[in-house]
């Protein structure tokens, strides 16, 4: 195979509970993570050296060099097997750059699966989440899809049982949230109001929500210890948040370390009508519906180039 496209979902966090900061510049996390369908597409191309164009949404704002995710990931799996291996990647993104949806981790999941089948190598999912692992702590999810529980920095995974599909509405923002200056902003608002910061959990109750698939429980339980940071980084969020509340959401949160918000609806009938009151707010760059869990990296196309291999 000459050429392979991948598609690759955003990500939401359901519960991110933050625990103290660790002495590696970490901290250990409970991140319920969640699939969303707003999907990046990643074709990796066999060609000789390492390189990488970005086309679509806020594509002027991600790397085209060796910082960007996907070329990482590509090098570290060339490095794992051994070999010099050559790629072209092409990036076509819909998900909001720097928003807290994961996108470079999902182009660096895309990645990993595309030059994997590409280059023949056939690794298994615990080697590539292994490598995953290394490149972020948001990648290995990004491999797996679904519905997972991220515990340590959130790279050890286990899948979450859920039952049907819950509706989404996401308000993009104007510009992004870098994450790590999220989380200093976490420990710093922490150490100002001396709060004790506790072992992170799980939910319980968000839990049985999802494997009922009650999207009404769950909006109840939608929980992120890094919004008082983002929404002080970014004051506008506390008016979109409100928003939500104002027209009907079954739940209000910022996704990760934002600063895109998301709103959790009863149905797909609801989002739709959740989204329009949204817009008419006017409390944000674009509002769009999404719904969840979706699975994974998927391989959507391969290519074979005439008179090769
Ligand atoms: C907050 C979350 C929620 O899923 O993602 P985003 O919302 O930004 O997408 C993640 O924890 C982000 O994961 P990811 O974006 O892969 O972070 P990394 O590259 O591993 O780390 C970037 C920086 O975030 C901080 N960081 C990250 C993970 C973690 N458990 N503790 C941290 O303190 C550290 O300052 C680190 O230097
Ligand atoms: N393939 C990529 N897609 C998006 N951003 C990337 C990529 N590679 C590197 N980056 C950089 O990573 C930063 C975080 O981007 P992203 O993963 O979209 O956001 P978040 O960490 O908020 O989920 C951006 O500032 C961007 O410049």
């Amino acid at each position: 195979m000459n050429s392979v496209t991948v598609r690759v979902p955003a990500k939401v966090n359901l519960q991110l509970a933050v625990g103290p900061l660790r002495d590696d510049g970490y901290h250990d996390l409970v991140n319920v993570f969640h699939a969303v369908s707003i999907f990046d597409e990643v074709t990796a191309t066999a060609e000789t050296g390492m390189s990488v164009r970005v086309e679509g949404e806020s594509a002027d704002q991600v790397p085209e060099n060796g910082d960007n995710l996907a070329i990482r990931a590509a090098l570290a799996l060339a490095r794992h097997a051994g070999r010099s291996y050559g790629v072209n990647l092409v990036i076509r993104k819909s998900i909001p750059v720097a928003g807290g949806m994961a996108g470079g981790s999902a182009d660096a999941a895309a990645a990993l699966v595309a030059c994997n089948e590409l280059w023949g190598l056939g690794l298994p999912l615990d080697d590539l989440l292994e490598i995953a692992a290394d490149l972020g702590s948001d990648v290995p999810f990004a491999l797996l899809g679904g519905t997972a529980v991220g515990t340590g920095r959130g790279e050890r995974l286990t899948p979450v049982e859920v039952s049907g599909t819950f509706h989404w509405v996401f308000a993009l923002a104007d510009g992004g949230l870098s994450t790590a200056t999220v989380y200093a902003e976490c420990d710093r608002l922490r150490e100002a109001t001396g709060e004790q910061v506790a072992w992170p959990r799980a939910g319980e109750s968000l839990l049985t929500a999802l494997r009922d698939g009650d999207a009404k429980a769950l909006g109840g339980e939608l929980a992120n210890d890094l919004q008082p940071a983002a929404v002080m980084l970014r004051r506008s969020l506390a008016r979109t948040l409100d928003a939500g509340r104002e027209h009907g959401a079954l739940g209000s949160l910022v996704s990760g370390s934002g600063p895109t918000c998301a709103f959790l609806a009863g149905s797909e009938a609801h989002a739709a009508e959740l989204a329009a009151s949204l817009r008419g707010a006017g409390v944000a760059r674009e509002i769009i519906t999404a719904y969840g869990p979706v699975p994974g990296p998927t391989v959507v196309q391969r290519a074979r180039r005439e008179g090769t291999g």
